[in-house]
């Protein structure tokens, strides 16, 4: 353990190299197995420094509340991440730098999003759903675009208040561009690559370069290529970014104007805005980012996370048949359950949570930078270091989930049917930053999988001698984690 100046010792950590400090001692892509061994090794706090850039990273969900919850008031930065900046991505509120517009837009999205508040939008959902289950029946084979579709026009509808009704509706367009966008911020950073040739190195989990894995990677993305082909870089995404997030408030306030807006995030508060003659440009452009955020933040995680459900059932079939079993008896054949139904289903509420814990969408939740110099328990965590909460391996702790790695739903149920082991609540974060989005998340996927699950089975296709192809749980990190086709 080094000695910081003679006084108190960083977090425990690998023995870094000059210069380079940890560079080499770190897997370069996010490699599970190497991080649970180094947890193994070093404990429940690891100190690292990547080329000069200060980490920490938690193992324990114990430390990870102690610090980034408990110490919120400090612990709720988040890190400089250039390539993001370079799209035009920073202003917005995940990754805004902590401080009183961070305060103002967390409070306008936070506002609208309570437990309570979300019940509000049940209609929107309902009515997605039904979408939802119609576009399966017809065509199964498409069932990705489907829950993309899903997801993203129940998001847009609460914040523009636009019903999507057709697969080329500008809307669905934009979010599929931003969707492309956080999964290939790497691709882009290829700019930065050409003249730091060094940084292709960095670990693709370090906060700012998952640029770095794409770099190498050959996911393509369609709506990108006319960007990768001006510039190659992110700086040309800027401009798309800027359009896309100024499409969605553009279209309420010509909305409003013409006297047909709809009910929305942002028709309630541009109303409230203007009848306080508070509706200057600093506050219209917070109004504009938070509902950008909305529905920016609200679809590739929810998304992931329903895909992630496909997959466990594909694998864990009886714990699906054991879901069918209690929505058959509790709602019956002849209608779709909805919100009424959620407390008699206990089975089929705990597979939404087992979803959340067996593969979290956001593995290493989103970065947190400690705003000063602190102390834990005798360890000394320089201000401005980039704390990262290994989120994954907290919700695969051997001594809290029984056989973690197996897809068990009852678990969260009490003892004697379950083990009474705690909801993975850590799935959506920390403290301050924690997402503001969760209880709307839980609803679409309850209502989603519910409905799914009440009408259809979920099957593996076969191949040729009839066997049943079963996907493995191959995963994609970028900022968000997505299943491998
Ligand atoms: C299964 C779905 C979802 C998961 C797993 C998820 C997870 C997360 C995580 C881990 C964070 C970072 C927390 C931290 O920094 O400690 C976050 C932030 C955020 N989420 Fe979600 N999220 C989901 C759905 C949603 C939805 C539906 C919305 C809104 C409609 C949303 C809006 C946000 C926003 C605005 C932030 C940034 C908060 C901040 O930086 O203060 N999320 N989410």
């Amino acid at each position: 353990m080094r000695k910081r100046r003679g006084r108190l010792p960083y977090p425990p950590g690998p023995r870094a190299e000059p210069f380079l400090g940890h560079l080499r001692k770190v897997p370069k892509t996010y490699d599970e197995s190497a991080y649970r061994e180094m947890a193994k090794k070093y404990g429940e706090i690891i100190y690292l420094d990547i080329l000069g850039k200060e980490l920490v990273l938690l193992n324990s969900e114990k430390v990870a509340n102690d610090l980034l919850d408990k110490r919120s008031s400090i612990y709720s930065d988040r890190p400089q991440l250039p390539f993001h900046d370079m799209i035009g991505w920073t202003d917005t509120l995940a990754l805004l730098h902590y401080g009183s517009n961070f305060l103002k837009m967390r409070k306008l999205v936070q506002d609208q999003l309570t437990r309570k508040k979300c019940t509000l939008f049940e209609d929107i959902q309902l009515h997605q759903r039904r979408l939802l289950i119609q576009n399966l029946f017809h065509s199964p084979e498409k069932f990705i675009a489907h829950l993309k579709r899903f997801v993203t026009a129940v998001v847009l509808e609460i914040a523009y208040g636009r019903r999507v009704v057709s697969d080329d509706d500008q809307f669905l367009i934009n979010a599929a561009t931003i969707d492309e966008l956080v999964a290939a911020s790497g691709t882009t950073g290829l700019v930065i690559l050409d003249f730091i040739p060094i940084l292709k190195y960095v670990p693709s989990w370090v906060p700012g370069a998952w640029y770095s894995q794409f770099a190498q990677s050959e996911i393509v993305f369609p709506l990108l290529q006319p960007v990768k082909v001006i510039l190659n870089g992110l700086a040309a995404a800027r401009p798309i970014v800027k359009a896309i997030k100024d499409y969605g408030l553009t279209v309420v306030q010509q909305d409003l104007a013409a006297g047909k807006a709809q009910i929305s995030f942002s028709s309630m508060h541009l109303e409230e805005l203007m009848r306080q003659n508070r509706d200057t440009k600093e506050e219209v452009e917070r109004l504009n980012l938070a509902a950008f955020q909305l529905y920016t933040a609200g679809g590739e995680t929810t998304w992931s996370a329903m895909e992630t459900f496909f997959l466990a059932m594909l694998i864990f079939p009886d714990s699906q048949r054991e879901a069918q079993k209690e929505l058959d008896q509790c709602v019956g054949h002849g209608r779709l359950p909805d919100f009424g139904d959620r407390e008699n289903l206990p089975y089929l509420n705990c597979v939404v949570q087992e979803v959340l814990r067996w593969y979290p969408v956001v593995p290493l939740g989103l970065p947190h930078r400690v705003m000063q110099d602190d102390i834990y328990e005798g360890m000394f965590i320089p201000k401005g270091t980039t704390v990262i909460a290994n989120v994954r391996l907290m919700l695969t702790n051997e001594e809290i989930y029984h056989d973690p790695f197996r897809f068990i739903p009852e678990r969260y149920l009490p003892k004697p049917e379950g083990k009474g082991e705690p909801l993975p609540n850590t799935a959506f974060g920390f403290g301050r930053r924690i997402c503001p989005g969760r209880w709307l998340a839980e609803s679409e996927m309850w209502v989603a999988i519910a409905s799914i699950l009440s009408v259809f089975d979920i099957k593996p296709i076969q191949n040729a001698e009839g066997v049943d192809i079963i996907p493995k749980a191959e995963f994609h990190d970028s900022m968000t984690r997505y299943i491998i086709h």
